[in-house]
């Protein structure tokens, strides 16, 4: 028998999150139903498109092609590893089709191995290569790979696969009971991307009663919030969803699922410091001492709670989900132990679950909690989450700033926006240094972190953009104030960086 090494794809339709306002901005104001219609039927078209076109390129390099239609990232990964061969898993690569936070018509590929995902290296490679074979690509060899698409290519359900290991999970904590969240009225918003299957292929084969669960249909213009559960308007969507119907508990997922957070039946929302001082506590239970890495983002008050309640220590690390989990592989392999490494965007991943980033696996962990005290006869809904984090320092006052380097402006002297952000944070250090009032945190992996005024402040450059995000929190906003007022006074001297938002906020107090 011959073999070749298959590969499986997975689409969805459009993402777009923090540049959603961009895309409004490009999108006519007075777009009528037919426009919408017909742009979501040009968005469909291009990533069909893109999806053939990749499975006729793989399939005329004479490898199987296994097409998943719909799925999640973190379940592309997990395709690689699952062993299911009525599945055709494992796979031996996968690849992803999505806009991740681009706008719809900029979708792009994220490939994965079961190294886990690959990395800037390899898609240079991977870029150089099919540079190369663009170059030498004849009407032939096109008509070739059309050939083999169409006898090889072949199409499975992954999603039921992943969907029923992460039910096996929650009735394994729960002690093999079928039906551990019988009674709980659970929520999913999924904000339009592609998280819907949460409540029909996870919580309710679990018990859960999922009534009010909404915007579980895929739908990439978005039509009712951006799905991030960083976004202000998406969490007030899911907690008055668990408000209309007196819900246990709310799950809301980003558009392909590796980011989640949850709200209690309070309306408390579990998110941001707050879901990764939560998984903290779940995680220090197994794992007593183990190092959490987060995010450079992340709250003096979480490092307290970490270290001080739950006995763990925090490794404030940089930006960027790769970033963290890479960080915690690489802590692990000179022999500190983390088990979890997660970020404030709502990306988080765990050692057990092979440093997948996957917000459906998080919310996995919150129903182990919640049937696991249920199984041990623990009531109360969703309190058993909120006692966990119960004891963590808040902020009075937490805000972000995205200041924007005008590109074109003259005073970049034709350098790169990166090399003035740079020299914008190293101005910010030397002013920090020399303020009485301020300190500059003594471990910091990115930007300038400085304490005082009872709070901090976090300046650094984005991961992608032309743009230096700011990080205030404070015990009032007099604090905040002066806080901005620091760094406004630090980056007045350089006029292409645009501080408007960061001086409107100082002017307002
Ligand atoms: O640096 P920023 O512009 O804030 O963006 C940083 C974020 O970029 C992407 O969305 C990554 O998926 C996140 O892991 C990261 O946190």
């Amino acid at each position: 028998m011959s073999f070749s090494p298959s590969i499986s794809l997975s689409i969805i339709l459009c993402v777009c999150e923090r540049r959603e306002e961009k895309r409004r901005e490009e999108t006519d104001p007075s777009c009528c139903c037919a426009c919408e219609r017909e742009t979501k039927r040009r968005q469909t078209y291009r990533v069909v498109a893109v999806r053939d076109a990749v499975s006729r390129g793989i399939a005329g390099a004479g490898l199987d092609v296994i097409q998943y239609g719909l799925a999640s990232t973190p379940a592309m990964f997990n395709s690689t590893i699952t062993e299911d061969h009525d599945f055709l898993c494992p796979v031996d690569g996968s690849i992803m089709i999505t806009a991740s936070h681009l706008p719809y018509n900029r979708n792009g590929l994220k490939f994965f191995t079961n190294a886990g995902g690959l990395g800037k290296a390899d898609i240079k490679d991977i870029l150089e290569r099919a540079a190369n074979i663009y170059n030498n690509f004849t009407i032939e060899s096109l008509k070739d790979a059309e050939r083999k698409a169409s006898s090889s290519v072949k199409r499975v359900d992954y999603m039921g696969v992943y969907t029923s290991d992460l039910v096996a999970a929650v009735r394994k904590a729960a002690g093999n009971i079928e039906k551990p969240l019988e009674g709980f009225h659970i929520v999913v918003d999924a904000g339009n991307g592609a998280g819907g299957f949460f409540a029909a292929k996870v919580l309710e084969p679990l018990g859960a009663i999922t009534t009010g669960s909404q915007f579980l249909e895929p739908d990439g213009l978005f039509p009712n919030h951006i799905p991030n559960p960083e976004d202000k308007a998406a969490m007030k969507a899911i907690t008055q969803s668990v408000f209309d119907n007196k819900a246990d508990l709310g799950i809301i997922f980003d558009t392909d699922v590796d980011r989640s957070a949850a709200v209690d039946s309070s309306g408390r929302e579990l998110n941001r410091n707050r879901l990764i001082a939560l998984m903290s506590a779940i995680v220090l239970e197994e794992h007593p001492g183990t190092t959490i890495v987060t995010d450079s983002v992340t709250s003096d008050g979480l490092t307290t709670f970490i270290e001080k309640k739950l006995g763990g220590k925090h490794h404030r690390f940089k930006r960027g989900y790769k970033n963290v989990i890479d960080e915690a592989i690489r802590l692990n392999s000179v022999g500190e132990e983390s088990h979890l490494a997660i970020e404030t965007s709502g990306h988080g991943a765990l050692k057990e679950n092979r440093w997948l980033d996957d917000g459906a696996y998080l919310m996995v962990k919150l129903l182990n909690k919640l049937a696991s005290a249920r199984a041990s006869g623990v009531g109360g809904g969703s309190k058993v989450l909120i006692d966990l984090v119960d004891g963590l320092e808040e902020p009075a006052v937490a805000v972000e700033f995205r200041l924007k380097i005008d590109q074109s402006h003259p005073d970049l002297k034709g350098g790169s926006f990166r090399d003035y952000g740079e020299a914008v944070l190293k101005h910010l250090e030397n002013v920090t240094d020399t303020d009485p009032k301020l300190q500059k945190a003594p471990v910091n992996y990115e930007g300038v972190r400085a304490s005082g005024y009872g709070g901090w402040f976090l300046l650094r450059l984005s991961l992608h953009d032309p743009v230096l995000p700011l990080n205030i929190e404070a015990p009032s906003n007099d604090d905040a104030v002066k806080l901005g007022l620091a760094v406004l006074a630090a980056v007045k001297g350089f006029p292409a960086l645009d501080a408007s938002a960061l001086d409107k906020f100082v002017r307002a107090s």
